[in-house]
């Protein structure tokens, strides 16, 4: 038996909508086995709601079973006498952050864990030191937790589990308010404990780059494990994991895309060394036949759209808590013009100051320094009517849906315009369009939020700004926590109001894919300075320089790159899988030719 392990488990949440009456049932996992081995490193994928996060909770005693029974080293989880032992065994890093968060300064919360276990102080502060490091906070170990931005936040939380020395560990969502460098930092901490201390990692991800590191991979589908396997056999089977709404990494796709294009490439590649090994391989012949498209790249912009001004930034600084030994210079002299109907990306390392500088878009936060002007009006002049810039530039925070309150969907998503004092069948008009444009019909008005999944929360929350008729649009990490499929169809939508509605759009995002997929322009702040602002091909160009200040550029950029040096004539500057396949068949074919 395995330091896991699972027979037919399953769990219901019962909701009583009356005292009562009969609860409805809702089977959140159902029929579930594993066995895990100790040591082992491993990866659950599964749409949103698919039941990843009530498996966790049943690994650390949080959830009894409904049906079924779980072990974690041997000890049943549902037995009271065991769920100390079994809580110190398996430790947990949730989602969110600040509800693990609990000490006022950050050693001291990374030092409660061991502390409760009863380990001798020496100890602790060796725990403590180790765990930091581990994690790239040894820098922040005396600043106040809620001082430091999300991703910085989490960073912590994991330090505080890893401090327990628990023998598994279990991660739901770590990273996914994590910049490229944090994520790329926290999967080695994680890998290391795993390899070197031996600690069993369960990662429950939306990432499928990250699954690429897992020995064994378990897929997860409405409640039931539908697949389970090494990454190479689950990545092959691109078609089926697509119906579960998730995807494969970058590369995989571009392999894919490659053989469907008639290439001899084999299955399941999961690295940019086995792509380039593939494609340098003798057997790789252009089909014949095989035909040069027509037009082949989207034609690339090569002068950002001008439009007329909307958001204007003159050297503008902020500094929190000014004065004081918790002074902190967040925006340093940015200067910024965003014009009417623009569709522009913001990315930065965590705590570069991102969330700082769209509060200043809407007059959240009133700079310590500098103007803002909107459509050319000082928004701090006197008699500025900041309540109205705010229902006309749109700020939909990170985890939205945390502000859902009211009862029902409907009533919830009216509630923008209601503050504008909009007569109640204005309000209920403009709330049902906005529902139309991120995808939810009639079906969902009489809705309670609780009762929807992640995606459909945020999509509420999305419609909850749209309802004010807002001129810009600005989203803080929209697609955070949502599986593949549902984070293409919300960008998608956002899109398609960009487009229909010329609505300016600001998004910030840590996932490069994202951001090249989508947007016309990316600023890129580094610790309160805006470095670059440019076009996305021209940005992800000055990858090295991104990977210096904590970000990277999208997995197809280092493809390209490693083909070029590898002797293969593509275009370094293609950012996303469409452009990639074309260039590599054009760079085979021109070298066939030119053998010829
Ligand atoms: N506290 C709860 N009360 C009632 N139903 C719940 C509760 N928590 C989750 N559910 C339901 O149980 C099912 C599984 O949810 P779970 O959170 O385990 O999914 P998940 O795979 O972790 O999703 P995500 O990727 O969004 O985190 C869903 O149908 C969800 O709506
Ligand atoms: N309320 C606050 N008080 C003091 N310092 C703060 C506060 N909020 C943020 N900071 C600090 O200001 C800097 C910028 O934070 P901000 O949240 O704007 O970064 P971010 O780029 O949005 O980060 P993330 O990607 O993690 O969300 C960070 O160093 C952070 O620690």
């Amino acid at each position: 038996m395995g330091i896991i392990k699972a027979a037919k488990l399953a769990f219901d949440y019962l909701r009583y909508e009356e005292e009562g009456e009969e609860p409805e049932v809702n089977r959140a996992i159902d029929h579930v086995d594993l066995d895990i081995e100790e040591g082992k490193f491993i990866a659950i994928l599964g749409h949103n709601g698919s039941g990843k996060s009530t498996l966790a909770k049943h690994i650390n005693g949080l959830l009894v079973p409904t049906e079924g029974t779980l072990w974690v080293d041997h000890m049943n989880t549902a037995s009271d006498a065991d769920i100390w032992n079994i809580r110190q065994k398996a430790g947990m890093v949730f989602q969110n952050p600040d509800n693990q968060i609990i000490g006022t300064v950050v050693e001291e919360d990374v030092g409660f864990g061991p502390e409760n276990l009863g380990v001798p102080t020496e100890d602790i502060w060796k725990r403590v030191d180790e765990s930091l490091k581990a994690v790239g906070m040894t820098a922040y170990r005396h600043h106040s937790p809620n001082k430091l931005s999300g991703g910085q936040k989490q960073r912590v939380a994991i330090a505080g589990v890893m401090a327990m020395h628990p023998k598994c560990i279990v991660l739901d969502e770590p990273t996914a308010m994590l910049d490229p460098n944090g994520r790329k930092e926290v999967l080695k901490a994680v890998r290391e404990l795993n390899k070197k201390e031996g600690v069993t990692v369960i990662l429950i991800t939306h990432y499928m780059e990250e699954v690429v590191l897992a020995d064994d991979v378990y897929v997860m589908d409405r409640g039931h494990i539908v697949m389970h396997g090494v990454p190479k056999e689950i990545f092959s089977r691109v078609d089926q994991l697509k119906k579960y709404r998730l995807d494969v990494p970058q590369v995989t796709l571009l392999a894919y895309d490659l053989k469907e294009a008639g290439l001899a490439i084999p299955d399941g590649i999961l690295t940019i060394p086995e792509l380039v090994d593939a494609l340098s391989r003798p057997e790789i012949r252009i089909p014949k036949g095989w035909k040069l498209p027509e037009h082949t790249q989207k034609k690339e912009k090569k002068e950002l759209p001008q439009g007329k001004e909307s958001i204007k930034l003159e050297h503008v600084g902020y500094t929190y808590n000014p004065g004081s030994a918790y002074e902190m210079h967040a925006l340093k002299d940015v200067n910024l013009e965003i014009p009417q109907g623009q569709f522009v990306g913001i990315i930065g390392h965590t705590g570069s100051g991102k969330s700082t500088l769209i509060q200043h878009f809407n007059g959240l936060i009133r700079p310590t320094e500098g103007h803002i002007y909107f459509e050319g009006q000082d928004i701090w002049a006197d008699k500025f009517p900041l309540r109205g810039l705010r229902s006309q530039v749109g700020l939909v925070f990170q985890y939205p849906e945390h502000q859902l309150f009211e009862t029902d969907v409907l009533t919830d998503v009216c509630f923008g315009p209601k503050n504008q004092n909009l007569p109640p069948e204005e309000c209920e008009k403009r709330a049902k369009e906005a529902l139309e444009h991120v995808g939810l019909d009639e079906s969902y008005y009489a809705k309670s939020p609780f009762e929807l999944s992640g995606g459909q929360k945020r999509r509420v929350a999305i419609a909850g700004v749209l309802a004010m008729n807002p001129k810009v649009l600005i989203l803080d990490e929209p697609t955070a926590g949502l599986d593949p499929m549902g984070r293409d169809e919300i960008l998608d939508q956002i899109a398609s109001l960009h487009e229909t509605r010329g609505i300016t759009i600001i998004l910030v995002s840590h996932s490069m894919e994202d951001i090249a997929k989508y947007v016309e322009r990316i600023i890129v702040m580094n610790h309160g300075v805006k470095t670059f602002d440019d076009a996305p091909k021209k940005v992800f160009a000055h990858y090295k320089e991104l990977e210096a200040i904590g970000l990277a550029a999208p997995q197809i950029t280092y493809i390209m790159y490693a083909l070029k040096e590898k002797g293969l004539d593509v275009d370094t500057s293609a950012i996303n899988v469409d452009e990639a396949t074309t260039s590599i068949l054009r760079a085979l074919w021109k070298k066939e030719e030119d053998h010829k």
